[in-house]
């Protein structure tokens, strides 16, 4: 039984003269995964799966799932704004051992509550997986409402939420105790709040620097010891504000290639990080002993 909470990284996609390193993906997969990470994904934001062919997104999934054990959670984000074509694109992984899909509103079209419910009902019912909502409006350009949640969860295929709501408290106390979602902070700098609130861990980029640290903050507030959380929470803010001070994923890029895991490329429209923010962050990685 597949647990969706504690603390989940969506995976940066390595990349090698243009190339997908599919050897630095399983490399970081297993690196993730022994630093304690709950689970997986690929193929979300910042895996920068817009600008990957789905033969590359489905290269990227197997050996991630090869590099990991049998056992080991691994989910992947779909995205679209034609709802057949995800709902496509949902069926033809119904054979792959994940254990979940990460599914976002659709974008720049901007459709109704209505509109986005029908979205969503027409993924669940293509895929066998359980699914993940994916709420980040800053990204897609429309929110989903609680309602529209509400509505969701009561198919069970719909086990958890990632919130990327940009910190209404409203929004996330609603959906922490109006419905049985798991509920997986999408704002990296919000873990400790929306934890402390009753959520569940989060699905944080940030978490591939030091994964062991959010799972400890977390595991700090579940035994109610705030005092201690907080004090990791501190430690980590400077970090996190830093990670995304460029657009996502250049500076975890650059960070995981300080680390030796990856090399610090990434695929246009994105691109690396400033020389002025990689010194900032060789200084703070080091402070929390992660190079
Ligand atoms: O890829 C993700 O999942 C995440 N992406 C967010 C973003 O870049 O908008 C940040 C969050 O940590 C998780």
């Amino acid at each position: 039984m597949i647990e969706f909470s504690g603390i989940w990284v969506p995976m940066v996609t390595p990349f090698l003269n243009g190339q997908v390193d599919l050897a630095a993906a399983a490399r970081l997969a297993k690196h993730l995964a022994e630093q304690g990470a709950d689970g997986l994904v690929v193929c979300g934001t910042t895996g920068e799966s817009a600008t990957l062919s789905t033969s590359e997104q489905h290269q990227l999934l197997a050996a991630v799932l090869t590099a990991v054990s049998k056992d080991f959670p691994v989910a992947f984000g779909i995205s679209g704004n034609n709802t057949a074509e995800v709902a496509q694109a949902a069926a033809a992984l119904n054979n792959m051992p994940i254990a979940a899909l990460l599914v976002s509103a659709p974008y720049y079209v901007r459709p109704s509550q209505s509109g986005i419910l029908q979205h969503f009902e027409a993924i669940a019912a293509a895929s066998h997986h359980p699914l993940i909502i994916y709420n980040i409006p800053y990204r897609t350009g429309v929110t989903i409402e609680p309602a529209t949640i509400k509505a969701l969860s009561l198919n069970p295929q719909f086990v958890a939420i990632k919130e990327s709501g940009g910190g209404q408290i409203e929004p996330i106390y609603q959906i922490i105790n109006e419905t049985p979602l798991k509920f997986l902070s999408g704002e990296d700098h919000l873990i400790f709040i929306s934890s402390c609130m009753g959520g569940h861990g989060a699905i944080a980029a940030a978490a591939h620097i030091r994964p062991d640290l959010y799972k400890k903050m977390l595991s700090y507030i579940q035994e109610g010891n705030l005092a201690a959380a907080r004090i990791i929470d501190l430690q980590l803010r400077p970090l996190i504000k830093l990670l995304f001070s460029e657009p996502n994923p250049a500076v975890i890029k650059a960070a995981l290639a300080m680390q030796g895991l990856i090399h610090d490329e990434l695929r246009l429209p994105m691109t690396s990080a400033s020389a002025e923010t990689k010194s900032k962050l060789s200084m703070l990685l080091a402070e929390i002993n992660a190079i």
